[in-house]
């Protein structure tokens, strides 16, 4: 008998886009499943379409064909904010608002899907702390970060509300190597706390990285992944 646990946390059925303007597929209709316990890292060419199918697995950018499931049931349109509350896209240049720190890491509450949760300080100090950031992190203002620093917030901000999944698409692509350590830390724990229920799809230019953020490979070829 199957079980909730045995159930995937992403599968996608043919999930295909075209680009009709250059008359070329970015995405080949492909099935791929993504399970409780996984890291998995996409390599590939520049321009081989990781983007587009990391941003296609968020729904941030629509596709032309097939499904993707969220716990073995298709997506609803009124589900899409519940869903990008538990899978979360982490792009490598973060938006950042006006304001400090703590100002960015409080406004998902002032969204409607998170209306249950409340921001704590506490809680994000500790994230803070583990990417070697003390509680002042927090008062800076962001348009004064440093692109590491952007990053750090940006993944407290998401880590804060518990994601299921995290769909990394090269976030520490512009940070030296010491700043890309701490985000590879950050995202660690947060792997680690989920005991074998939380995923993660980490794409990467750095096959050293990726050897470190994933213990399952694949590679993006032409909009195919294998
Ligand atoms: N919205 C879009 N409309 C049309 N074409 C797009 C769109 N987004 C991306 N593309 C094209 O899809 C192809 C794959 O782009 P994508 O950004 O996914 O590559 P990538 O593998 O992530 O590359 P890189 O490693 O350089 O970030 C490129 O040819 C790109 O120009």
């Amino acid at each position: 008998m199957s079980t909730l646990a045995d159930t995937p946390l992403i599968r996608t059925t043919a999930l295909t886009r075209h680009d009709p303007v250059r008359n070329t597929t970015l995405l080949h209709p492909s099935t791929f499943i993504l399970s409780g316990g996984q890291r998995v890292a996409i390599t590939g060419p520049s321009g081989s379409g990781k983007s587009v199918f990391l941003r296609a697995l968020a729904l941030l950018d629509p596709v032309d064909d097939g499904v993707i499931q969220w716990r073995g049931r298709a997506i609803a349109r009124g589900g899409i904010p519940a869903y990008r509350r538990r899978v979360a896209y982490i792009a490598q240049r973060p938006a950042m608002l006006d304001g400090s720190v703590e100002d960015n890491l409080r406004y998902p509450f002032s969204l409607k899907v998170y209306r249950d949760a409340r921001f704590d300080r506490e809680r994000v100090g500790e994230l803070a702390r583990r990417a070697g950031r003390d509680t002042d992190f927090l008062d800076k203002r962001a348009s004064e970060l440093s692109g590491g620093e952007a990053q750090i917030a940006a993944l407290i901000r998401v880590l804060q509300v518990d994601p299921d999944v995290l769909l990394l698409d090269e976030p520490t692509a512009s940070l030296d190597p010491a700043a890309a350590l701490e985000i590879e830390a950050l995202v660690s724990a947060w792997f680690d706390d989920g005991h074998g229920e939380r995923a993660s799809i980490w794409v990467s230019h750095d096959p050293a990285q990726a050897k470190r953020v994933g213990e399952r490979q694949l590679v993006m070829t032409a909009g195919t992944l294998s």
